[in-house]
């Protein structure tokens, strides 16, 4: 049987090597499609390469009829929708190793362009302007450079950093002080970073969390005359903000590798002096492009032949049988996880999962991966999956661990997620109601009946008459109306908690006016 694999992005040639070696794969070159053109194409393909131009939609994943692979030569994959393709059973494969330090070494040279003004200067040069007093720059040594994202690249950029003698801090949610002190770097919260910090560079992928990250609120909190670098993602800076932040003065330059939208050929940012920017070129190397290539190449061929892949981003299909009796308890697991993880608010060290009752019996491990999937998304976005989040845990030294337990506490069956963290061991219990569906059973001691889904509030404090009461009235206040609600006491008079679903997220201010009432000792908002 031959395999016919479309690459629409331009990808090394060196790199595809692999496939057009491959004796059973064939292999269509076209980087000229437009969208319609490649949703009419795609029909005929079993696997697709591409970079971050092609867009590859739920519209272009559904006309994609044996399509069974999406390798994406690169890193970032908010150009794929991985779950139209995880729902069409499509794995998404991508190489995150191989543009590194292409990437890191790219964020450099912008930040040096930018301090020195090289591009501006070259322009003017070219010009026929001779001006040394114009461009005077500023010296990178002691000056901090703050990193949002401390991951592959983020680090990367942090020891090159520091190569220039500048003082680097970073903000990861992942990072601990004994790990900033091994890198000979400093932590801190994402507010003490960029107060800080005289460079910042972002290195998060692009996620509902980090879209605009950096936002008019983050400007507001910079040093005046603060330098903004992105050879991240467009939208984890909020552009509008950033061209307010520059022409108020706030912001004395950025450097911008990407942004919102790609391409352009004009662009507002660009018309200020005190912007310097490249078309999208941070794993735009030689190097890069062939390892990417290479990687990639090599999973679809593993893939389209039977084998397991080494990157995979989405979720593979799971054995019938396993399937069938696992499923239902799929989302109930993501979600007690991501209930645990809002709860704790702060990064896991050790997960531990309990199974009873009926599960006592069955293969769980798609279920723990499912919870700790759900955990860590939180942190590391929508490319976390059953596939990779043991993966991911594991590189960031979180130990999960799992039990089967014969004390069912009177369910029929159980999964009780544990996770300590630096400072505490909190617990959340849930059920499968016959006919209803996932139910949360227990949170601490606390026994709850509430359904893991919306947005929810969860209260501890002091059992006295009038707390429900001042705490409804602020809810209230804000508009905010109360769906369901449950409450537990340890005993009289003692340590107690609510647990409300209201009908929309529970907004800073409501949270703040909550946390003021003397008798509430913690208020948390979730949104599942
Ligand atoms: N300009 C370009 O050509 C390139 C851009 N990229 C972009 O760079 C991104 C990062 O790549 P890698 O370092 O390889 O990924 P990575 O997964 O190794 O690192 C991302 C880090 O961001 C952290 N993070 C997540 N949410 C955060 C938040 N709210 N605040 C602070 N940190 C947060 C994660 O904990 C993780 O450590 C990619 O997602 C991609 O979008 C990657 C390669 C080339
Ligand atoms: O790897 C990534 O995330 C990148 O942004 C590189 O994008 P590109 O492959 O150069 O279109």
């Amino acid at each position: 049987m031959t395999f016919h694999v479309l690459i629409t992005d331009p990808l090394s040639e060196e790199g595809i090597q692999p496939l057009r070696e491959a004796k059973n794969i064939h292999v269509v070159v076209d980087t000229e499609l437009t969208p319609e053109q490649l949703e009419e194409k795609i029909v005929g393909f079993d696997a697709l390469l591409v970079r971050s131009q092609t867009q590859v939609t739920r519209s272009l994943i559904s006309k994609a009829k044996n399509l069974k692979i999406i390798g994406r030569a690169g890193v970032g994959v908010d150009n794929i929708d991985l779950e139209a393709a995880t729902e069409h059973g499509i794995i998404v494969v991508n190489a995150p190793n191989g543009n590194t330090n292409s990437a890191a070494e790219h964020t450099m040279a912008m930040i040096m362009a930018l301090s020195r003004n090289i591009p501006q200067a070259y322009l003017a040069l070219k010009n026929h302007e001779w001006n040394r007093k114009k461009y005077v720059g500023v010296e990178l040594k002691d000056k901090t450079l703050g990193v949002i994202g401390l991951g592959r690249i983020g680090s990367e950029v942090a020891y090159r950093a520091k190569g220039q003698r500048m003082n680097v801090i970073a903000y990861d949610p992942f990072l601990t002080k004994e790990k900033a002190e091994k890198m000979g770097i400093g932590c801190g919260t994402f507010e003490e970073v960029i107060q800080q910090a005289d460079f910042i560079t972002v290195h998060t992928p692009l996620m509902k969390e980090t879209r605009h990250l950096i936002n008019a609120d983050a400007f507001a909190k910079m040093k005046d005359g603060v330098y903004i670098v992105n050879c991240a993602r467009g939208g984890i800076i909020d552009e509008d903000a950033l061209y307010d932040a520059i022409v108020s003065g706030k912001v004395a330059g950025a450097a911008l590798d990407v942004f919102e939208e790609e391409p352009f050929h004009e662009h507002r940012l660009l018309e200020l002096p005190q912007v310097v920017a490249t078309p999208h070129l941070g794993a735009s190397t030689v190097e890069a492009q062939e390892i990417v290539a290479i990687d990639v190449s090599r999973d679809v061929i593993r893939y389209l032949n039977g084998e397991p892949v080494k990157n995979p981003v989405n979720l593979p299909s799971l054995p019938k049988d396993v399937l069938a009796t696992i499923e239902p308890y799929f989302h109930l697991a993501e979600k007690l996880g991501a209930f645990l993880i809002d709860l704790v608010k702060e990064v896991a060290e050790e997960i531990h999962i309990y199974y009873s009752g009926e599960l006592y019996d069955v293969e769980v491990s798609p279920l723990t991966r499912n919870t700790v999937k759900g955990i860590l998304k939180r942190h590391l976005g929508s490319h976390v999956n059953d596939v990779n989040a043991l993966y991911l845990a594991e590189r960031r030294d979180i130990t999960v661990r799992e039990s089967k337990t014969s004390s069912n506490k009177g369910f029929t069956n159980l999964i009780t997620v544990e996770i300590k963290t630096k400072s505490q061991t909190r617990r959340v219990s849930g059920t499968l109601l016959n006919g209803l569906g996932p139910r949360i059973v227990k949170v601490d001691d606390y026994s709850v009946d509430v359904t893991p889904k919306g947005h929810m509030v969860f209260i501890q404090h002091i059992d006295m008459p009038g707390v429900i009461g001042r705490m409804g009235s602020i809810l209230a206040k804000h508009d905010i109306n109360i769906a369901t609600m449950q409450v537990d006491r340890s005993d009289v008079g003692g340590s107690a908690m609510m647990m409300l679903t209201i009908d929309r997220h529970l907004d800073d201010a409501a949270l703040e006016e909550l946390k003021k009432l003397q008798e509430i000792n913690d208020v948390v908002a979730i949104d599942l």
